[in-house]
């Protein structure tokens, strides 16, 4: 049945006009055990809904619409490996990648969990020959910096988590520096490679299809810098110099990546969903195999908790319900991401593909229009950084905005240094005060209302808090597994497929179309006079007519 007509759906709308004049302030003066009412802790993350615009009646229709789309069928569908992902006839299996090594998972009669398992073992003989030092680049000396090649879910997911950990690095005898490239145009790769040795540097190609053309002309620039200041032969770089991770074995190998350098995954692994399979490899050589497996435990304990958890204290559940309520019932088509920590620098851009490519859909399952609005616009940057820069407009501007604040209640509390101590407690004190503002108005002041106008702060602006007891690879693998949870639970509301991302495709071949018009300024071009006219001041600005 159509989403909007079922009966939670149909119950939530009443009951949101019903709520339509109430401000967060009036929810809290009405209720003191608001918090203790709306939050829920699973395991080292603690969720606060309390400062979203809910009643305990809210949270019943949304389990009711929950359960009205059989939610709890579609999560064991998700689990268990069917091919929900219809679009491409296959499963999303990035729950299997993180289950424990004594558990099986079948896939058209063959064990699956096996093949992880196998994997990380390549991974880790791969990780300790780096860390030991007995990796060496063509002249002989070891590997001392990694760059890993790859965009989207083959670069966000390792940059994120390498800077999110980055305090959990072992101690090594041949310590590493870490480098990201991504940008099609070269520039990251350009400024990099002035400053890179070349017998030392190796580079990951990561890619699921190892066809992204993004990637594949940065590792073509790499090699050709190699082959210049080193002179040895392509086969000899290729074995030293780089490792590739990718579902398709054939087209690394074409490529040049020997065989025994090869980390393989598997097309039942969504490249926004990659980072726990050989994807990871920068995390597992920043934070070791042992931190890396630590971070596939803290995800697959969101996963049981997601699987078997009731609804009233599932926290993805929770989490992508009150999310629908927002952007379905309350109209509020913006979301921002906030983490009160500077390590989590990478988590807005993220979230923003994790979310956005998942969910930014308006087809349903049945291949018809949605006539309900689905993903928000995803946005954020570390918290205290935006209170300077789009913090104005969540208080004062004319948008609502629903915003996500994430911070660890503990940071360097074994290190004995006092001053970051203190920057620590500066930095929760701005989230909790930027939360309870956004909430509650300048209703927080006494004399709010004799100020004027351009000094009042409307408030009922709803957040989540998400409070992790401290940030480690587990809690960061618990955190990252919410979101993705999050994103199905709300995917399965709004009947779409989360797992496909049709919507990218066309821009690659209208690209391909205009590299021999770019080229040839005599080449036939007949697209649109905005491109014909950009075209041809193109050709005129290079030289060209
Ligand atoms: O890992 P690949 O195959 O290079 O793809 C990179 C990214 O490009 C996309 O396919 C979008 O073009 C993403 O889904 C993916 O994460």
């Amino acid at each position: 049945m159509h989403p909007t007509q079922q009966p939670g759906w149909i119950a939530l709308s009443s009951h949101a006009k019903a709520l339509k004049e109430t401000h967060l302030r009036d929810l809290f003066s009405q209720d003191g055990q608001r918090f203790e009412r709306f939050s829920v802790k699973h395991d080292e993350l603690m969720l606060d809904f309390s400062k979203q615009r809910i009643t305990t009646e809210t949270i019943q229709h949304l389990k009711a619409l929950a359960n009205d789309c059989q939610l709890k069928l579609w999560i064991e569908k998700l689990f268990c490996g069917e091919k929900i992902n219809t679009s491409e006839d296959r499963p999303a299996l990035h729950t299997a990648l993180r289950q424990p090594a004594d558990k099986a998972l079948y896939l058209e009669g063959h064990n699956i969990i096996a093949d992880v398992q196998e994997n990380l073992e390549h991974m880790a003989e791969i990780v300790e020959r780096i860390h030991a030092g007995q990796w060496r680049g063509y002249s002989g000396q070891p590997i001392d910096t990694i760059v890993n090649i790859g965009v989207g879910g083959s670069d966000l997911g390792p940059m994120m988590a390498c800077r999110a950990l980055s305090d959990f690095q072992p101690l090594i005898s041949n310590p590493l520096t870490m480098h990201f490239v991504s940008s099609m145009d070269g520039s990251q790769l350009a400024d990099l490679l002035d400053n890179l040795k070349p017998e030392t540097t190796l580079f990951i190609i990561s890619s699921k299809s190892f066809t992204t053309i993004d990637t594949l002309s940065n590792a073509n620039t790499a090699r050709e810098w190699l082959k210049k200041a080193s002179g040895v032969r392509d086969e000899l770089l290729n074995r030293r110099h780089f490792i590739g991770v990718s579902a398709n074995q054939e087209k690394m190998s074409q490529w040049g990546i020997t065989p025994k350098s090869q980390l393989n995954f598997w097309d039942w692994t969504g490249g926004r969903y990659s980072m726990w399979s050989a994807i990871g490899l920068p995390i597992a050589l920043k934070i070791g195999m042992h931190g890396f497996k630590d971070m596939l435990s803290g995800a697959h304990s969101m996963d049981e908790h997601f699987l078997h958890a009731p609804f009233e204290e599932n926290v993805p559940t929770l989490l992508g319900m009150i999310g629908i309520w927002n952007i379905n019932f309350l109209n509020i088509h913006a979301h921002a991401i906030l983490p009160y920590d500077g390590r989590l620098k990478h988590l807005p851009a993220y979230l923003e593909q994790l979310e956005m490519e998942s969910n930014g859909k308006s087809t349903t399952r049945q291949g018809e229009k949605t006539d309900y609005h689905t993903c928000p616009i995803l946005w954020g940057e570390i918290g205290p950084n935006a209170q300077h820069a789009f913090y104005q407009l969540l208080h004062q501007g004319t948008e609502s905005v629903m915003c996500d604040f994430i911070a660890p209640a503990r940071r360097y509390h074994d290190t004995g240094n006092s001053e970051l101590q203190q920057q620590h407690t500066l930095t929760l004190a701005n989230c909790l005060a930027q939360a309870r503002i956004l909430a509650l108005g300048d209703s927080v002041l006494d004399n709010s209302t004799s100020a004027p106008r351009h000094m009042r702060y409307h408030g009922n602006q709803p957040s989540t808090t998400v409070l992790v007891d401290e940030l480690t690879p587990y809690s960061f693998g618990q955190l990252i597994a919410l979101y993705e949870h999050k994103v199905f639970v709300q995917s399965v509301i709004w009947d779409i497929n989360p797992f496909d991302q049709w919507g990218v495709e066309l821009g690659k071949k209208m690209a391909t179309n205009l590299l021999q018009p770019l080229n040839d300024p005599l080449a036939e071009a007949n697209f649109d006079s905005s491109t014909d006219g950009l075209l041809n001041t193109i050709h005129r600005l290079q030289g060209k007519s």
